[in-house]
């Protein structure tokens, strides 16, 4: 791993490196914050997955989670949000396609099948390299926003037994059934929308029944004046999906905010509050 920057904030360390991934076949660069408790003794794990035309530095910048982290006692991994080092055709050309716009999936059709698999990335290798390198337990909770809240869903409901908890701002809670989703389910997975259905959280909360004895612990907010809301996120299909499952569901509709980083910094301690009980 190469060392990008290493910066001291609220008496803990934020530090971004780069390191070539086996499962994108190439460079990827991720930020880890670790609290001042990480000095001392090992400490319980957030992953943070951001939205459309992310990087790993939006959140780092702009979510304003490093004090209540320090307090916790929680350390926090931001990934990218695709892969970087590739040239494919319509690859750069829309911010919801392509780069930036992984969607914590693995892509089946070609070019993309060939370096698209941000799902075994985030799931498996990334995890892995953290917890060899760093002072982090095997207590893992996972949160993210838009498509990246798509993503923390995806991962918890896929492996529930891997996270101990998921949160979301504004996921696109129903990517089968919305523009972002069906554009980049299409690009990356092909035609054939049975095989969608397993990248979906609405439709991957059915598969829970039986396999968990009190429910994954799942939270989210929601801003009332996102402009995003009615057309591409969809949390009340995820919520009945929820109730039909019996999965307990806490989604918060906040009046009045929108679908930016100023709604996460407003909320971002609520989360981490959460994540840390349930981590505890
Ligand atoms: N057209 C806009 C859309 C991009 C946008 O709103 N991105 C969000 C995530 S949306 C869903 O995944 C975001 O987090 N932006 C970065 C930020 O720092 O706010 C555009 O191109 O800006």
């Amino acid at each position: 791993m190469e060392l990008l920057s290493s910066t001291k904030t609220h008496a803990g360390w934020l530090k971004r490196y780069r390191h070539k991934s086996t499962s994108v076949k190439g460079d990827m660069t991720f930020a880890v914050y670790l609290p001042p408790q990480a000095e001392t003794q090992r400490v319980p794990v957030l992953y943070w997955l951001s939205g459309l035309t992310c990087t790993d530095e939006n959140f780092i910048q702009k979510a304003g989670a490093f004090r209540k982290a320090a307090e916790l006692g929680l350390a926090i991994v931001c990934p990218d949000t695709s892969p970087r080092g590739t040239d494919y055709p319509n690859e750069h050309e829309s911010y919801d396609f392509g780069s930036g716009a992984g969607f914590y999936i693995n892509a089946t059709v070609e070019p993309y099948s060939g370096t698209y698999h941000m799902y075994d990335y985030v799931v498996d290798e990334l995890p892995r390299l953290v917890e060899e390198h760093f002072p982090i337990t095997e207590k893992r909770s996972i949160s993210g926003h838009s498509m990246g809240g798509h993503g923390a869903l995806i991962c918890a409901l896929k492996n529930p037994n891997r996270y101990q908890s998921v949160s979301a701002f504004a996921p696109i809670a129903n990517p089968t059934q919305c523009p972002w989703g069906e554009k980049a389910f299409t690009g990356y997975l092909g035609n054939d929308k049975t095989t969608w259905e397993e990248w979906d959280a609405t439709c991957l909360v059915k598969n829970l029944i039986g396999q968990l004895q009190q429910g994954l612990p799942l939270f989210i907010d929601q801003g009332e004046s996102d402009d995003f809301l009615d057309e591409q996120l969809k949390p009340q299909a995820l919520e009945a999906a929820c109730e039909e499952v019996g999965q307990p569901i806490t989604l918060r509709r906040q009046a009045g905010y929108d679908h930016s980083y100023f709604f996460i910094s407003s909320f971002i301690e609520e989360h981490l509050e959460f994540h840390f009980n349930a981590l505890s």
